[in-house]
């Protein structure tokens, strides 16, 4: 579903034309099979977030290749990710990036705005989604009037309103507490094991990578530990 291979990236530093280059990733292989809960651990640093814009076409790579859903995507342009990201993945984010002017509703319905969906079936796919993670009676709420977990469950809701095969997730619990952390791991599992969604978490909590049949260890830009299967 996704394959990485021999995946490197250097951060270009110093005055424009500078031929500075410091290396972030190096060589990096790594395979997610459809349907996995994958994560990235590593401490701060390690290159997590940089292999995470790798693969969501947000920076291109110095040298490899990325092959997402039998595609290679290694050199598609901004209109090709913008229209493959829609048509694919859903992001989650430590800071849940919910538009603080828009509702619940609003937030969840966005995407389907994005792609051009009429305004009826908008309003009866948000609704069903809100239904199902819990937040039906939250629909008209602002994000500044819910909780941590409730703000990471709109931001799960509008991820999933376009029914994305993969999740990218960078450190999805951060910000919660661990009760909560629980309530949302417990989604995800939920999500992954009725709906057969791929996840792919950056994280550095061994509890949600807890969660996953694969764990990938970065240290210092290079993996050093991936294939290992954990049972769940
Ligand atoms: N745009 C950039 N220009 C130069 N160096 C960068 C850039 N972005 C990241 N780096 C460097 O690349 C390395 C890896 O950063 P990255 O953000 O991928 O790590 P991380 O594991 O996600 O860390 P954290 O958990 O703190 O988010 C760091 O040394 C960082 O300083």
């Amino acid at each position: 579903m996704i394959e990485v291979r021999d995946l490197s990236h250097s951060f270009k530093v110093g005055k424009k034309g500078s031929k500075n280059e410091i290396p972030v990733l190096k060589n990096i292989s790594l395979t997610i099979k459809k349907g996995e809960i994958a994560s990235i651990v590593g401490r701060s640093g390690s290159g997590k977030s940089t292999l995470l814009n790798l693969i969501s076409g947000y920076i291109s790579p110095t040298a490899g290749e990325i092959i997402i859903k039998e595609t290679n995507v290694t050199s598609f342009n901004e209109k090709m990710w913008a229209m493959f990201r829609l048509d694919n993945f859903g992001f989650i984010f430590q800071s849940f990036q919910l538009i603080q002017s828009l509702t619940t509703f609003e937030n969840v319905e966005l995407p389907l705005t994005l792609k051009g969906i009429s305004s009826t079936q908008r309003k009866k796919e948000v609704l069903e989604l809100l239904e199902s993670v819990g937040l039906h009676h939250h629909a008209d709420h602002y994000p500044n009037e819910l909780s941590g977990g409730q703000q990471q469950r709109v931001s799960i809701a509008r991820a999933l309103i376009t029914k994305p095969s993969i999740i990218l997730a960078d450190e999805p619990t951060g910000s919660l507490d661990s009760e909560t952390e629980k309530e949302i791991l417990d989604l995800i599992k939920k999500l992954n094991e009725e709906q057969g969604i791929t996840f792919f978490i950056i994280t550095h909590d061994e509890e949600v990578a807890k969660i996953s049949n694969h764990q990938f260890h970065l240290q210092d830009g290079v993996l050093t530990k991936g294939g290992a299967f954990i049972e769940v």
